[in-house]
């Protein structure tokens, strides 16, 4: 039911298959939001104002005050933004010597192309889009060459704030911060990423469907190799139970975050992200960390641990084999009938 806020009506989200738990909605002094970042487990903090000074960033104001510097934008026929890594796509050439130069190179589709453009044109575009229109989305890092204005508001972000959890929890520098202005209805698809992440949603809603690393086997990720390395091969909204039968056994846990919501999305835990009504488009600015030292390696060891192991193997093999196609065979032959 809507409320008479500007509120997503939670009846008209998308309908999954599998069970989606509440992501837990806590204020950001809470004690428990410590407890849940220790134990790398999502929750939303609301009242840190960590980027209230960016509260004023809808299009109009971007539009003023990002300069006239080229942005990346990608764009894409239907609604979905597959990351795909152009540089991983330059190794496969370089790494494919003369035994692979018979197979015809594979061709790889990619769901969206990136271009640059001016902010004052992405504005424009989003304005007059329409249903049926291509999509955009623009994902560009923020930087002190990012417009006089944002950078003004960007130094007034609650750094103490969001500092002292860096430093509580033990995480690695602070990578970059991503921001992110997409329209109502695109979808990042299932994927992980190798650092801790506090998402801070400015404008409109996003609906988050997150799942552990355990649950790595139901969802099929790419080959290291492969430039959608991290991105899951199944599309939640379209499952083909045939080629991934063990998504059936997914349970996942979902928040719709609002302006001044932060999730925190831990390092390695699948996220799959769409923009939903009833704003047009989206505004929201990611703050990405390393990971911390590896401590004390315990036991059991944890699912994320063997996420890295997997990872760790699957380039070693095709570092030795030199030739990824042969990995998948060598792996099959190593573990049928044998464990
Ligand atoms: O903050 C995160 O981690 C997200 O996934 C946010 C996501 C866009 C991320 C795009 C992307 C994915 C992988 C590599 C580089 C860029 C969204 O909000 O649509
Ligand atoms: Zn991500």
């Amino acid at each position: 039911m809507s409320t008479s806020r500007n509120e997503p009506d939670q009846c008209n989200l998308r309908k999954y298959d599998f069970p989606l738990d509440d992501i837990p909605r806590l204020n950001c002094m809470d004690p428990q939001v410590d407890e849940l970042i220790k134990s790398k487990k999502p929750v939303v903090l609301t009242g840190s104002n960590l980027v209230g000074a960016a509260s004023k960033w809808d299009l109009d104001y971007l539009e003023k005050n990002m300069g006239n510097g080229d942005f990346t934008i990608f764009v894409s026929k239907g609604n979905q933004f597959k990351f795909f890594d152009e540089k991983k796509l330059a190794e496969i050439d370089s790494v494919s010597g003369a035994h692979t130069k018979n197979r015809p190179q594979k061709e790889y589709i990619r769901p969206a192309k990136s271009c640059p453009i001016k902010i004052q044109d992405f504005a424009k575009r989003v304005r007059e889009w329409k249903d049926g229109d291509e999509r955009l989305y623009l994902q560009q890092a923020l930087s002190s060459t990012s417009g006089a204005g944002v950078v003004q508001d960007f130094i007034r972000f609650r750094w103490d704030w969001v500092t002292a959890k860096q430093k509580l929890h033990n995480w690695g520098k602070l990578t970059y911060n991503l921001l992110l202005v997409g329209l109502e209805g695109n979808v990042t698809p299932c994927h992980y990423d190798e650092q801790e992440n506090l998402f801070a949603q400015i404008h409109g809603h996003k609906r988050c469907i997150l799942f552990p690393p355990e649950q790595f086997g139901c969802l099929y990720p790419h080959p290291v190799w492969h430039p959608h390395d991290r991105q899951s091969q199944v599309d939640l909204d379209n499952p083909d139970y045939d080629r991934f039968p063990k998504m059936r056994d997914l349970h996942g846990v979902q928040a719709v975050v609002g302006p001044g919501d932060v999730l925190y999305i831990p390092i390695y835990w699948w996220h799959h992200i769409e923009s939903v009504k009833p704003e047009k488009y989206t505004v929201s600015l990611n703050f990405w960390y390393k990971a911390g030292p590896v401590g004390q390696v315990e036991y059991p060891i944890k699912g994320y641990q063997k996420v890295a192991i997997m990872r760790n193997v699957e380039k070693m093999l095709a570092e030795a084999m030199q030739d990824p196609e042969e990995v998948g065979a060598l792996l099959r032959t190593m573990v049928q009938g044998r464990f």
